[in-house]
């Protein structure tokens, strides 16, 4: 048994609890359920209580004795943020691509003569379990440095059987032996290997007779992610690879309507997907379909300035009814970044969400985009005790004052895991 843990005296304890259950939309996505002068008791990891410091020093008189206490000093106390969608496990990098770009080349020019994903795949497929392992490690450092307790992470930089299973491997090691929470999805249908090109229903019945099976029986992966995109992965392939995923009883998540638009939100809504990934070009049909049928919004902003792209329509997905969430997309080619912090700015600036739905869509709404909603994204009794005390008093200055790391201290499950005091 360890100590208990008293978190007290923050200016705003941002909870985000609420009765209601699911994904959050509209004037939901507003609601943080802040709690003035605020206090968090946690008992072996998990969190025992939430309320003003004044009513937890009651509550708890009589072992306030036997608890470590951290004095918040008020400062902002908010839950972990999560991070919903990474491509994190990669070897190399792909800076000169970075140049190129700002040369004139686009994302899909790159990628069609060689680069991009494809650079990447041939050097993850060159990569060490080991170095692998020790790369994506650093990153998820840095990510705990940025106030991020829980991500997902996507294979897809193999698109052949052996790196597929090395970087789900390697995921499922770091899930044991790193703090963070790493929550995995097969992405086998990132882009078409090179091999495979005009042979592309080929792979895909490699995909769903060989890959998934032992995917699925490994229990490597809880989600099934494709590249639905013109030149890449059409609708109908992309249906076959998340319905047959699906019999494995992988969850469905969609990269759709990146580039162009592409029937991808519309799609997301028949398969029943948990999340469509991007949309910058969604049809105001597919918006419409998604709000129906409750899938989330996965809204990735770094991608869209870092390709100096027009940002996905965030503001009116929200009042449309779809639940929004933000991701940094964190991959060595559309978004190198570990910074949800600027993340949840740039979905302020660039899609007009407010600074309440940025930090709902980077917490609460992040969490039920990879089913985590159990554990993570709100401070509530009984959910892991993640945490972040943030060098600023009010919320919105998290927002506010940008490309600055405001992270005082993490915790997670109850461990502080980061100090910069
Ligand atoms: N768009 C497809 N996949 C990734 C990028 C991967 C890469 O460029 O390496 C994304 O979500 O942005
Ligand atoms: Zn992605």
């Amino acid at each position: 048994m360890t100590k208990p843990l008293w978190i007290k005296n923050a200016s705003q304890l941002v909870t985000l609890a609420s009765e209601q259950q699911g994904p959050r939309s509209k004037e939901a996505m507003s609601n943080l359920g802040i709690i003035e002068n605020g206090s968090i008791w946690i008992e072996n990891g998990l969190i025992e209580a939430v309320a003003t410091t004044e009513e937890i020093k009651q509550r708890y008189e009589n072992r306030l004795h036997e608890a470590e206490i951290f004095d918040a000093n008020h400062l902002l106390v908010t839950p972990g943020l999560v991070d919903p969608h990474t491509h994190v496990v990669y070897g190399g990098s792909r800076e000169r691509e970075f140049e190129m770009r700002l040369e004139g080349a686009t994302y899909m020019e790159i990628m069609n003569a060689g680069g991009g994903i494809h650079a990447t795949a041939r050097m993850t497929r060159e990569a060490s379990e080991m170095e692998l392992f020790e790369q994506t490690s650093r990153r998820l450092n840095s990510f705990l440095q940025h106030g991020v307790t829980t991500i997902e992470g996507k294979s897809g930089y193999g698109m052949d059987l052996e790196t597929e299973l090395k970087q789900l491997r390697v995921m499922k090691k770091l899930q044991k032996e790193h703090q963070i929470d790493l929550v995995p999805t097969f992405m086998g249908a990132h882009a078409v290997p090179p091999e495979y090109r005009g042979k592309e229903e080929q792979f895909v019945d490699l995909l769903i007779e060989e890959m998934l099976p032992i995917i699925a029986k490994e229990k490597l992966a809880e989600f099934n992610d494709v590249f639905c995109e013109k030149g890449v992965y059409t609708p109908e392939q992309s249906e076959r690879i998340l319905e047959a995923g699906k019999k494995y009883g992988l969850i469905p998540k969609i990269h759709a309507d990146e580039i162009e638009p592409y029937r991808g939100a519309e799609l997301a809504a028949k398969v029943g997907a948990i999340s469509a990934e991007h949309l910058l070009k969604a049809s105001d049909h597919g918006i419409e379909m998604m709000a129906k049928a409750g899938v989330i919004a996965c809204l990735l902003p770094a991608t869209a300035l870092y390709l100096r792209e027009e940002a996905a329509k965030g503001r009116k997905m929200i009042d449309a009814g779809v639940p929004v969430a933000i991701s940094t997309d964190c991959n060595p080619g559309s978004s190198p970044t570990t910074s949800m912090p600027l993340v949840m700015n740039l979905a302020c600036i660039t899609m007009r969400l407010t600074p309440a739905e940025a930090l709902t869509a980077a917490t609460y709404n992040a969490a039920c985009a990879i089913n985590r909603q159990d554990v993570a994204g709100s401070l509530e009794k009984g959910k892991q005790a993640d945490i972040v005390v943030w060098n600023v008093k009010d919320y919105r200055e998290l927002q506010y004052l940008f490309g600055v790391n405001h992270v005082k201290s993490v915790w997670k499950k109850g461990v502080k895991v980061v100090s910069n005091e």
